[in-house]
């Protein structure tokens, strides 16, 4: 049985990612924030925690980018794909909405529809969907917008659903734990790499062709900034396949090499199930053969 930390409280987006990813018996534990999630886990208080990563609107949750790039190391090993549309909840009797509460992701995918539907109403940030409701249940705010599931959390009507100004948003969630035994490769698995590049001329373009030129297709790639020197950029990268491939292994150690440093954030199964595509004389067999094709010159075996 393991204890899992998520982003709540409950009845977040988060908790049903968790939910999903959870085997039967694990303990699930809110905390207020993505960092206070992902701090449980360094301190031994949790096995994992599950913690939004990027939305298919709004882009990455930058709480969670940045806080796996600091401090001590975390791997994420499994993830979770949700669909995003919401419920606006309200308490009961409530007859004028002035104010709509919610994190700022979910507000920023239902602008539109709030502009259309409670003309003038101001929207205000919450740390999560769900703490909006706690405010809106406490009388803080009139209008929450929320995961469908916090209607069966928190004691508010349901003003309406599937609310959502792109249809067919989805949010991706890591699984993410201290470095440990990789999860097995599938043949459809995503690897994750936060990297420093040097600060010169061309360097970013040098690390994606060491990528590139391995026909390794990317899935995401964000910049964050250092916060240390202005105008420097971690970059976040996502790309097909899992580090136990050989030549995923030769395209990581490659970044080693020319990053000023790169740490490793997981190789896992995709939630999609895409299966990596890999480019003619760039699969596993042929980084093998050259492997060993090299091995047998160097004893002085060539044929
Ligand atoms: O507040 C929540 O319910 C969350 O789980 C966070 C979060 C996010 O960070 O993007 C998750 C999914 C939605 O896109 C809106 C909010």
């Amino acid at each position: 049985m393991a204890r899992i930390a998520y982003f709540g409280p409950e009845g977040t987006f988060t908790e049903q990612a968790a939910r999903s990813l959870a085997a039967a018996g694990d303990e699930l534990i809110p905390f207020e924030t993505v960092q206070l999630a992902l701090a449980a886990v360094r301190k031994g208080e949790t096995d994992a925690a599950c913690v939004p990563v990027e939305n298919s609107v709004e882009g990455p949750v930058p709480a969670t980018l940045d806080t796996l790039a600091e401090a001590e190391p975390l791997v994420a090993v499994a993830e979770a794909l949700l669909p995003v549309h919401f419920s606006i909840l309200a308490r009961p009797g409530t007859t004028e909405i002035n104010t709509v509460a919610s994190h700022p992701h979910a507000l920023a995918q239902v602008r539109l529809w709030i502009e259309a539907h409670l003309p003038g109403a101001r929207p205000i940030a919450a740390s999560s969907t769900a703490a909006a409701a706690v405010a809106v249940q406490a009388g803080e705010f009139d209008a929450a917008v929320c995961a469908p599931v916090a209607a069966e959390h928190y004691p508010l009507e349901v003003r309406a659903t599937e609310v959502a100004d792109v249809r067919d948003a989805r949010t991706r969630f890591l699984l993410v734990s201290k470095p440990r035994q990789l999860p097995e490769p599938t043949g459809a698995d995503r690897t994750s790499i936060v990297a420093a590049a040097a600060n010169r001329t061309g360097a970013l373009a040098e690390l994606l062709t060491e990528l590139a030129s391995r026909g390794i297709n990317l899935t995401r790639l964000d910049a964050r900034p250092s916060k240390t020197n202005f105008g420097e950029y971690r970059f976040f990268i996502d790309f097909e396949g899992h580090i136990a491939e050989p030549r995923i292994g030769d395209a990581v150690a490659a970044l080693r090499r020319r990053c000023r440093n790169v740490r490793f954030l997981g190789s896992h199964p995709r939630a999609d199930g895409v299966r990596a595509t890999v480019e003619p004389s760039a699969g596993n067999a042929d980084f093998v053969d050259a492997a060993e094709w090299l091995a047998a010159v160097r004893r002085g075996e060539q044929a």
